[in-house]
């Protein structure tokens, strides 16, 4: 029993740049041995994700576009992947959004619309990919789903709004998708992430004041790094996580434990 993920295959979903979590779940995966497969949701995305694949020096990754909105571009997504590999052993779900605007001044703004796009792209992806998955038979050796989640999900951060009521939908998810998936082998936990300046990070007002905050309070004393998460998350695709499911695992420096 140990972390190595050699020999399997894996799909990680999100990365946008060199600074994407996603990217740091893909360079730890395949450190430990992992193939990949990438999806990537605009078209302009798809440049910088093919630059960051060249740099791994692997020639089997595939590359392919997956909008989660569209349900029938995660059909053609994941059925090409079937297609190609037969079997996964996970997915790394690290997509979501929110309009900017919902994400600043006070959430009781929040618009109809606003609310179901965040929901849509950040919570209900997680269960149209995972329904896909199923009815592909895709992880017919058993396997494990990963999505990213945010303390703003289980308590009031400001400014993280609609995301938080997105992110709180997500974790739920998690456990019961959990309840299902857990007699094929197939297990579901989430990563709560603490704060990392990404791109998606831009979208957050006052994203500094909460870095800081976590430099000076959380008790490791310094902010979380991609890396971090990336391992993390080859422990939870590994055989060493075989007896977690529906978990919510903070890898935030501790932060979460402070009032
Ligand atoms: C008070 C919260 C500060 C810490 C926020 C940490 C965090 C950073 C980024 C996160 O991911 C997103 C993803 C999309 C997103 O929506 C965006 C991003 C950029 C532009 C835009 O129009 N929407 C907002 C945050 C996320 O879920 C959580």
């Amino acid at each position: 029993m140990n972390l190595s993920l050699q020999g399997k295959t894996f799909v990680v979903m999100g990365v946008a740049n060199k600074r994407s979590i996603a990217w740091g779940i893909a360079r730890s995966l395949h450190a430990a041995g992992a193939r990949l497969i990438f999806t990537y949701g605009r078209e302009r995305t798809e440049k910088s994700v093919k630059q960051l694949v060249e740099t791994l020096e692997t020639n089997n990754s595939i590359i392919l576009q997956c909008d989660v909105t569209s349900d029938e571009q995660i059909h053609t997504c994941f059925s090409k992947i079937k297609e190609e590999v037969g079997t996964i052993h996970g997915i790394a779900h690290c997509v979501a959004f929110a309009n900017k605007e919902e994400l600043s001044g006070e959430y009781l703004n929040v618009t109809r619309e606003g609310f179901l796009l965040a929901q849509n792209i950040s919570a209900y992806s997680l269960s149209a990919i995972a329904k896909e998955v199923k009815n592909l038979e895709l992880m017919a050796e058993g396997g494990s789903f990963i999505t990213l989640s945010y303390l703003g999900g289980e308590r009031v951060m400001t400014n993280y709004n609609v995301m938080g009521v997105a992110k709180a939908s997500l974790e739920a998810s998690v456990k019961y998708l959990a309840s299902n998936l857990g007699q094929y082998g197939i297990r579901v936990n989430s990563i709560s992430a603490g704060p990392i300046r990404t791109l998606s990070a831009k979208g957050v007002s006052d994203f500094n004041t909460i870095l800081k905050e976590v430099e000076e309070k959380s008790p490791l004393r310094r902010c979380t790094t991609p890396e971090e998460v990336g391992d993390t998350a080859v422990f939870l695709f590994s055989d060493m996580s075989r007896g977690i499911t529906g978990e919510n695992i903070h890898v935030d420096s501790g932060y979460h434990v402070i009032g």
